[in-house]
Order: structure tokens, then C-alpha cells, then sequence
């Protein structure tokens, strides 16, 4: 299995577990969709996942090992919010480019205009920042996708356009992704199965 999540509890506060005795696996080319309702730990079980917390107990495998701590973690995640997940006093170029330097090619697929590198994040609408978000993040290391409401503020048409972006390059480098959504519709389109967190998680079930 790709990436495994061994009876991982986690808890904000050592008074309160978010996630209690979670286990799944995930394999390369499978596409899950994670539902659940809103405050049941989806986001944090995606933090978990790509290694920014660590699980209070239990453990996260990817391809039998740990995350790594340090260097690239080649599990990534896309949050639904790009503004917030850059340096606001950087150009696009220096925030798309501190990941890697992707090609010409790579930048045309995702629907990146060359003149956008030069601008600064406050003048990119909220679908081009999010195709900036995810170009970054899809570097060659990258092996595994979390994809946390990445379409939830765009309107229909960008969606429409970044799923079909992103599907692409998982299905062409046969990736393992999540995705978490409140849309039952989004996660019927887009994956492969559908795991229902509150049903795995003694914390909230
Ligand atoms: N940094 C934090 N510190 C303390 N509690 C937090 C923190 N982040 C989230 N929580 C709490 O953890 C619980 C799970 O939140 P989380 O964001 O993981 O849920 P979610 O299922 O993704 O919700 P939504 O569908 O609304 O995005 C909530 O009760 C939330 O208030």
C-alpha cells in the first residue's frame, strides 16, 4: 500500500481526541474521496496525512515507511484557501519556484499565463491562484495528492477545469490521492471509492 494510516488518534487538546482509532490504506492510482460532516476531522486527518501534525498515537505510513521530517514530504496537500497558503510579499515566479521550476509545457497545461509569474498574489483571481497552488505542489518528487475543498470557492466553469487539470496529471503518474469534500456529487465524479470518516472514527461515531 502506498500510504497507510495505522490507528492514528489525534486531539487538539490532550482533553478532547478529534480522531480516535482511525486505519485505512491508500494505493497508488486509487482516487478516495474522504465525506464526512462539517468538524468531524477531515482537515485535520489531511494535516495528519501530509505531515504537518503528528498523530497523538498511531502512525502514518507512506510506501512502509514514516513521512519524512525533514526534506520533501512527497505527500502534498491543497487547501481550499491558496491566499492562504502563500507568501503574500512574493511575485508568483519566486512562489511557484521555490517548490521547482516547472516548464513552459507544465504551465501551459495547468492553465498558467507567463505574464501572471510576474504579479504579485493580490493581483491573481482565486482560480489562478489555485492553479499556482497546485502547480507548485506537483513537482516530480510529489507522489500522493491531498486535496482538501479545492474547488469549493470557484465557480462552476474553473471548476470543472481544475478537476480536469488535476485528475490528469494523477491518472498520467498513476498517483494515489484523497480528496476531501462536502459534495456526495464531486466525490461520485472524481473517485475511485469513498470513505465515510465518521464510520472510522471511534472519536465521533
Ligand atoms: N488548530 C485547532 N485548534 C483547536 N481545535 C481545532 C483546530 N483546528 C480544528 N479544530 C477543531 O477540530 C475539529 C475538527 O476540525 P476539522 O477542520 O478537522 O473538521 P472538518 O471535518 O474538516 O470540518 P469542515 O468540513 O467544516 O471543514 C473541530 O471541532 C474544530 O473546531
Amino acid at each position: 500500500m502506498l500510504l497507510e494510516v495505522k490507528n492514528v488518534s489525534f486531539g487538539y487538546s490532550k482533553k478532547e481526541l478529534i480522531l480516535k482509532d482511525v486505519s485505512f490504506a491508500v494505493d497508488k492510482g486509487e482516487r478516495v474521496g474522504l465525506v464526512g460532516p462539517s468538524g468531524y476531522g477531515k482537515s485535520t486527518l489531511s494535516k495528519l496525512l501530509a505531515g504537518y501534525l503528528a498523530p497523538t498515537e498511531g502512525e502514518v505510513l507512506f510506501e512502509g515507511k514514516p513521512l519524512p521530517t525533514t526534506g520533501y514530504c512527497p505527500v502534498q496537500l491543497i487547501y481550499q484557501h491558496p491566499e492562504k497558503a502563500v507568501n503574500l510579499r512574493w511575485k508568483m515566479r519566486q512562489i511557484l519556484e521555490e517548490s521547482w521550476t516547472p516548464d513552459e509545457g507544465f504551465l501551459q497545461k495547468i492553465g498558467i499565463e507567463k505574464q501572471w509569474l510576474n504579479r504579485w498574489p493580490n493581483e491573481l483571481s482565486g482560480g489562478e491562484m489555485q492553479r499556482f497552488c497546485i502547480a507548485r505542489i506537483l513537482g516530480p518528487q510529489t507522489k500522493f495528492l491531498l486535496a482538501d475543498e479545492i474547488s469549493t470557492m470557484l465557480d462552476v466553469i474553473t471548476q470543472a477545469q481544475i478537476w480536469q487539470l488535476v485528475l490528469s496529471v494523477v491518472e498520467e503518474r498513476n498517483m494515489g490521492m484523497i480528496v476531501v469534500t462536502h459534495s456526495e456529487a464531486l466525490a461520485q465524479k472524481v473517485c475511485t471509492r469513498i470513505i465515510d470518516l465518521p464510520a472510522l472514527n471511534a472519536a465521533r461515531c
